[in-house]
């Protein structure tokens, strides 16, 4: 049975470097699977995994019964072949490669040793992805103490690492390029062993297969190589609920703070993520979230200072010192209730448990990572919802999902902003009210924009998202570019988007100073003259 193409959506290429026959195995377990669930009605130790790991997975992870990819994947990789596993997100993937390793390090008829040095090699996009794999694996290999977990990712003392995989690290988790670093300047750092290679999101790498030989192609036979680019095809869990919401951009910022408003109202226990397109909208929205007091009733403004949203706010960027970063990721996974506001550095692999709700706030561009995204929510078999933000002249990238078999209903806007009450105003507000005059957002608007003049410090971060937001913008690529075009847009009411009741000059003194400095850099470094970058003026 082959590995189905419907059920990718996420990718993880394990290779192992002894076979010398280069194949990925498909589907060759005897487990009855079960339609539309996740889990396999089989047992771990039916997969050929040793009894005493089955132990440790139900000990120490808590799994009973392996997922269907799982299911899938650990017998082909105990067999000692290839394997490209690509499925739905949060399916578990993670363990469907981690299991059969261990179980081959448990194997050798010796005990391995610290200083035979690494086995496996575990190659993991971000940082957060690096501790979390980490962590799984330091929990399976608790009681096999001689295999030792270890991992080099960047932000970590260069030296302590080097101490480390001097002592020796059987299987070792990455970030490419501290990886290659260590690599080029840790002599002691021994690998003549390695065994095994782990890509996980291979996607996110440019892995390539390569088709041995076309004609006889039967999903069975295929070859790594740099010629053609992995398929994709996507598979989003069925019980995730997809919409989007149409906003026009000056009401944006109103509409997300009152979206954020309503789902906190509704549930006061839950998880929310909402992705940005760069690190300095990131911040202004957290900085606002977390200062912003608003009251439509005068008399309640008098005596109570209330926050707009009630919630834990937590922000993830890659501009983030180390350590910030590390506690953030570690917070938001243990808090009940908690909103984290995050570029696409939380978009793959993140496994957070109980986040309810994805909010893509700034498009994803490639619809790969829309996927991605939208994964963090809805995992195995959970319930989740995931919510698009576009503005009306984004409205075709619906269709652009529609392609890749990806369709989102709308969200009922008006019924939610409808809800809120305003001092002096009815309650129910006519149907086919215009969003940008709806007297929730105009009056939450009004207020947000004296927020913000009345602080500097958020007037600034305000002007830096603001130009950030820009230049992200610009920087989409092929047919995205006709879709999300910066001409269509009035930036003054980009500027309205990060509360600024004008598009100040000073916006495009810097915002020209930095694209300047930019098409410097290009010239000098012989890259593309042809980009087309928004003028701020
Ligand atoms: N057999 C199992 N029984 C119970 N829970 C499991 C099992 N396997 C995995 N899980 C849990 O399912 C969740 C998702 O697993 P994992 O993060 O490995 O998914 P993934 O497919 O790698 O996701 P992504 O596509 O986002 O990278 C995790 O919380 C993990 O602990």
């Amino acid at each position: 049975m082959g590995m189905k193409k419907s059920e990718k959506g996420s990718k993880k290429v394990m290779e192992n470097k002894k076979n010398e026959k280069k194949d990925v195995g498909s589907a060759a377990s005897n487990a009855t699977m079960e339609n539309d669930s996740v889990f396999a009605s089989c047992s771990f130790s039916s997969l050929g995994l040793r009894p005493s790991l089955c132990d440790e997975l139900r000990e120490k992870l808590g799994f009973e019964v392996p997922t269907l990819v799982q299911a899938q994947a650990i017998p082909i990789i105990l067999a000692g072949r290839h394997a490209l596993i690509n499925a739905a997100t949060g399916t578990g993937k993670t363990v469907a490669y981690l299991a059969p390793l261990i179980h081959h390090l448990q194997n050798y008829d010796t005990c391995i040793q610290r200083s035979d040095g690494t086995f496996a090699l575990v190659l993991v996009p971000t940082r957060e992805l690096c501790l979390q794999v980490y962590e799984i694996l330091q929990k399976l290999l608790h009681r096999f103490h001689w295999i030792v977990p270890g991992y080099v990712m960047g932000g970590e003392n260069r030296s302590k690492e080097k101490a480390r995989l001097r002592k020796g690290i059987s299987i070792l988790i990455a970030t490419p390029g501290r990886l290659l670093d260590h690599l080029k300047n840790t002599s002691s750092f021994l690998y003549t062993k390695l065994r095994w290679i782990i890509f996980d999101e291979a996607d996110r790498y440019g892995l390539h297969l390569l088709i041995i030989d076309p004609s006889e192609f039967d999903e069975d036979e295929v070859k790594y190589s740099s010629k053609i680019p992995i398929a994709v095809d996507y598979k989003i869990p069925t019980q995730l609920i997809q919409r989007y919401v149409k906003v026009p951009c000056g009401s944006r910022l109103a509409v997300l703070l009152s979206i954020l408003k309503h789902l906190f109202e509704r549930d006061t226990s839950q998880k929310v993520v909402v992705f940005f397109s760069t690190c300095d909208a990131v911040d202004f929205h957290h900085s606002l979230l977390s200062e912003f007091h608003f009251s439509t009733d005068p008399q309640t403004k008098e005596r109570v200072i209330q926050m707009f949203l009630g919630c834990q706010t937590f922000r993830l960027h890659g501009n983030m010192e180390h350590e910030d970063r590390r506690s953030t990721f570690q917070a938001f996974k243990t808090e009940k209730s908690a909103l984290l506001l995050s570029t696409d550095v939380s978009a793959r692999g993140l496994d957070f448990p109980k986040v309810r709700c994805i909010i893509q706030y700034d498009s994803p561009g490639e619809a790969t990572e829309y996927v991605h995204r939208v994964g963090r929510t809805a995992r195995l078999g959970e319930r989740g919802e995931s919510l698009l933000f576009l503005q009306p002249v984004e409205i075709d990238y619906l269709q652009d999902l529609e392609k890749h078999g990806v369709s989102l209903a709308e969200y009922p806007l008006l019924k939610v902003l409808d809800n809120f009450t305003l001092h002096g105003h009815n309650k129910q507000v006519k149907k086919s009210v215009f969003i940008d005059l709806h007297p929730w957002v105009l009056c939450l608007q009004k207020a947000l924009e004296s927020f913000i003049i009345s602080k500097p410090k958020m007037d600034e971060l305000a002007r830096k998202g603001f130009c950030s937001w820009v230049r992200a913008y610009t920087a989409h690529r092929g047919e995205l570019k006709r879709i999300f075009m910066i001409k269509k847009l009035h930036l003054g009411h980009v500027a309205k988007s990060f509360a600024l009741k004008q598009q100040p000059s000073l916006v495009g003194q810097s915002f020209q100073k930095q694209n300047k400095k930019r098409k410097r850099f290009e010239k000098k470094n012989g890259l593309s003259k042809k980009r087309k970058v928004a003028r701020v003026t």
